[in-house]
């Protein structure tokens, strides 16, 4: 199971003083961010091994199903959806691609 390890956390958004303080937060969170991406792309391979032929790969109701999960999640969380969605469309699609290549390499180039 993947754990994830975190520098401590200094500030909150509102005790930041100085542009010192609001860059370690953001380095900080874009290594938990990482380490989350990562553990995210190991299901690419999982998916890979498990779906059933190549064409299943690409998913276009589920990749819609994923974006309208995480644009739920935003309102919860208090994230932009301006920023969500794009970025989780190219996620998904990076993602996609990674994914194909897991799956030819597992199949040896075969579909
Ligand atoms: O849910 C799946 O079937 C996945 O393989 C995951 C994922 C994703 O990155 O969210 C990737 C490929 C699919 O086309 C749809 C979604």
């Amino acid at each position: 199971m993947t754990t994830y390890t975190s520098d401590q956390r200094r500030h909150t958004s509102e005790t930041a003083e100085t542009m010192a303080d609001v860059r370690y937060e953001i380095d900080r969170i874009d290594r938990l961010l990482v380490e989350i991406l990562a553990e995210r792309q190991s299901f690419m391979d999982a998916a890979a091994r498990i779906k059933p032929d190549r064409s299943k790969v690409y998913d276009a109701d589920r990749i819609e199903d994923v974006v309208a999960k995480v644009k739920a999640a935003c309102q919860g969380a208090g994230l932009s959806p301006a920023i969500a969605e794009p970025v989780w469309r190219k996620l998904i699609e990076r993602c996609i691609a990674y994914e194909f290549g897991s799956y030819d390499t597992r199949r040896g180039g075969d579909v």
